[in-house]
């Protein structure tokens, strides 16, 4: 099946901001005093179009597949983590398992491309493209057509999925190389600025890891358009999440975005429909070091900062609860008018 872009229109209901915005400042707090929780809530309420919104049957995806370029050493950890890590996210025993349990949030893993062949299993779908990408220090990771099925499978999976939330979450050895050359190659942003330890690389494995990136770099200088940015250094979970991203934000879907090579599936969603950035939530910075500097480039504050660096889409599920209090304070918070409490009187001014 070919890929087409979905039609992703701009949310520019400036009525329902304007009431939104009003609703809000009617609360029983200082103007201002519910800083990004408001901001949330008013994001939320545009992408479901209400001033009620509500959060249903969360759906957090952990995109998972394996890369040709972890060959070249450029992980702290082996491949084969990967697929023993599908094995403990399908018996609930990963970070993001338990926290997806805690929050009520239904998790699937997505098999896009890892290197292991698994069984048929509740909470599995297997949508592999192949067993792991080639190396990108060598030429292009995937061909156009394997990119173009594994951005089929992620629509079409967001597609028959229950509930108005994505979660994004991944698992992949290597991956960290693939966003950082996403993120080098759409950005402009140097290399050097945006590579990171990663699982945890020392200094010395850093140097090798950027060396080994210069090299992916200049084996596919071709490669300017985010598709083929995409398939030159992309793994088959980015890609595939790029599908869902697409997806979700045509059927305005809340997106919330993990971490790095989450931020960089959206970094080239957003390339190719800019107005799904209106759809993403992003929910924490990552210790990863060109997160900050992707954030940044994209424009875009994060929710949480605890120095996570693990992926599987941890950091969206320990901040879905926040997306859940910012629909409650729109819906169920007393405004002045309704609790009787006095606002600030016309004419007062606040002493400097
Ligand atoms: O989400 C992040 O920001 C993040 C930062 C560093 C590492 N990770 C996870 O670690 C793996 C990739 O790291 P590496 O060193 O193998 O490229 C992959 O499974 C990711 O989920 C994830
Ligand atoms: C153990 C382990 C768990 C992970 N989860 C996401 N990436 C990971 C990498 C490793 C090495």
């Amino acid at each position: 099946m070919r890929f087409t872009l979905p039609d992703i229109p701009s949310i520019d209901d400036a009525a329902l901001l304007a009431q939104l915005q009003h609703k809000l400042d009617r609360k029983t707090a200082p103007l201002g005093a519910l800083g990004a929780l408001a901001l949330l809530a008013r994001q939320i309420g545009q992408i479901l179009g209400s001033l009620q919104p509500r959060l249903r049957e969360p759906q957090l995806l952990v995109f998972a597949a394996d890369h040709g370029i972890a060959a070249r050493g450029v992980s702290a950890y082996p491949s084969d983590v990967t697929w023993q890590m599908v094995g403990n996210f399908l018996a609930g025993g990963a970070a993001v398992s338990v926290l997806a349990r805690q929050h009520g949030i239904t998790q699937t893993v997505v098999d896009c491309g890892v290197r292991r062949d698994f069984a048929p299993a509740e909470g599995l779908l297997i949508r592999k493209i192949a067993h792991g990408t080639a190396d990108s220090s060598l030429g292009p990771a995937m061909d156009a057509g394997q990119c173009e099925r594994a951005l089929v499978n992620g629509m079409q999976i967001v597609r028959a999925l229950p509930g108005n939330a994505l979660l994004l979450g991944e698992m992949g050895i290597g991956n960290t190389s693939a966003a950082t050359l996403l993120v080098a190659q759409l950005t402009g942003i140097k290399m050097v600025d945006v590579v990171g330890a990663g699982t945890g690389l020392d200094a010395q494995g850093l140097l090798h890891k950027a060396a080994v990136l210069r090299e992916a770099l200049a084996a596919n200088v071709r490669a300017a358009e985010p598709l083929q940015a995409l398939a030159a250094f992309g793994g088959f979970e980015i890609a595939t999440m790029v599908g869902a991203v697409l997806q979700a934000a045509s059927e305005r879907r809340v997106i919330v975005v993990d971490g790095f090579i989450a931020g960089s599936a959206v970094l080239v969603a957003t390339q190719l429909a800019p107005a799904a950035l209106q759809r993403c939530v992003f929910a924490h910075r990552s210790d990863e070091r060109g997160h900050a500097r992707l954030l940044q480039w994209l424009g875009v504050q994060p929710l949480l900062d605890l120095g996570l660096r693990l992926g599987e889409g941890s950091g969206a599920a320990l901040a879905w609860p926040l997306l859940q209090s910012a629909c409650l304070i729109l819906d169920e918070m007393a405004s002045f008018e309704s609790a009787g409490v006095s606002d600030k009187s016309p004419g007062f001014s606040t002493p400097a």
